[in-house]
């Protein structure tokens, strides 16, 4: 299906034809249609543009001077589906080598945004630039310079990993395409089994290899929507460690996840609920953004399960998640808190310390928040 530079989405899910799933909207083997269009030679919108130095696993990238022009900055973006607003004012900068982590509640608005960045579809209102390009009125060029993996496996399961990989080469046009797809296949590690059926791939090397196909063309700016999504966690650290060489190659990357451990492997990470933006910055910035305090009880099995029962609903405890024999206990009031807890902190049995509020404490007391302010607000 050929989309049309700035046409808006109309077919949200992949059509099938002929047994395969085309994915309308991918750019990775993916959008054939936008680089059918090219057609021509793949020639770049825009010269290359510096590249930072190597990011570190989880601290900020280094990144100087010039290359801290943002690569992603928008401001107010709004999509409504119908009567439903699905992205609401949202608002973000991403720099250039950056890994940026989008998370958020299933339906909160990621891959909409995600399809608004790249020019898929057409935001009802806001602004903003992508790779420097507006994405209202440039949303071609920024097409030609975004590999874009999205949720479903789009590659042609009944082609081989090479004929997958050349196709997608021929599709951006790409000079030097054998060199490329074995250069690919070697990254890989694939190089001996270019001619398997990729169908006949494990969800982890699919993975990979979608990736691989995303990247061909060396786009500036990679959008992956959970890439990892039902895959082990041994293939989901290598499709990490893969993201961190990109990245400190020089590729900008916005991902969006589920997992908190993927979340911290992040430089930085934006939270959504509701298609508003609730939090971003590093993981540290955003936990102790959120205010939220957090106690730490062990002690013997059966007194612990009795504790979460008596503590849940308390004044001042917003939450109590046990994690084997320890429970945690969360709340963002600390002295509302503290008494709650007073109760319990002389009982022998029990252990109590002061701990951090983790990740995922401090998504669901976002997530908590967020649906207190919108109860009864028209979504
Ligand atoms: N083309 C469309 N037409 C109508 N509604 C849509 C369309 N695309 C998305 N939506 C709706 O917009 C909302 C946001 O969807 P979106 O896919 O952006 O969320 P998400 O955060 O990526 O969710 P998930 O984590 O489940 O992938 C959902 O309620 C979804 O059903």
């Amino acid at each position: 299906m050929l989309r049309l530079p700035g046409e808006p989405d109309s077919a949200h899910q992949p059509h099938r034809a002929g047994g395969r799933v085309h994915a309308a909207h991918h750019l990775q083997p993916g959008n054939a249609g936008e680089t059918g269009l090219a057609g021509r030679s793949h020639h770049r919108a825009h010269p290359r543009r510096p590249r930072p130095g190597p990011a570190r696993d989880g601290a900020e990238p280094a990144v100087s001077g010039e290359a801290r022009t943002p690569v992603i900055s928008v401001r107010g973006l709004t999509k409504r589906f119908g009567d439903k607003v699905v992205v609401d004012g949202f608002d973000l900068d991403v720099e250039r080598g950056q890994i940026h982590g989008f998370l958020g509640p299933n339906g909160s608005g990621k891959t909409t945004t995600i399809r608004i960045l790249c020019g898929l579809l057409v935001p009802d209102g806001g602004k903003g630039t992508c790779l420097g390009y507006d994405i209202l009125g440039e949303s071609w060029a920024i097409k030609q310079r975004v590999g874009y993996m999205t949720q479903r496996f789009s590659l042609y399961e009944d082609l081989t990993i090479r004929e997958n990989l050349d196709f997608v080469a021929r599709l951006h046009g790409l000079a030097g395409r054998r060199a490329k797809v074995d250069a690919a296949l070697d990254r890989l590690g694939l190089a001996t089994r270019g001619d398997q059926l990729a169908g006949t791939l494990s969800g982890g090397w699919k993975q990979r290899l979608a990736l691989a196909a995303c990247v061909l063309h060396e786009p500036d700016l990679l959008l992956l929507d959970e890439p990892t999504a039902g895959v082990d966690p041994k293939a989901r650290r290598e499709f990490w460690d893969e993201i961190h060489a990109l990245a400190a190659g020089g590729m900008t990357v916005l991902v969006s996840t589920h997992y908190m451990d993927e979340a911290e492997r992040c430089h930085r990470i934006a939270y959504l609920a509701y298609g508003r933006l609730l939090a971003v910055g590093t993981v540290e910035e955003v936990v102790r953004a959120s205010g939220l305090s957090t106690w730490h009880v062990s002690g013997p099995e059966q007194r612990i399960a009795a504790l979460a029962r008596e503590l849940e609903g308390r004044p001042g405890v917003e939450m109590v998640a046990p994690f084997g024999a320890t429970l945690h206990v969360s709340g963002a009031d600390a002295a509302r808190l503290d008494a709650a807890i007073a109760p319990y902190r002389e009982e022998a049995s029990l252990a109590w310390n002061r701990g951090e509020p983790s990740l995922e404490d401090t998504f669901i007391h976002l997530m908590a928040e967020a649906a207190d302010n919108h109860a009864g607000a028209r979504r």
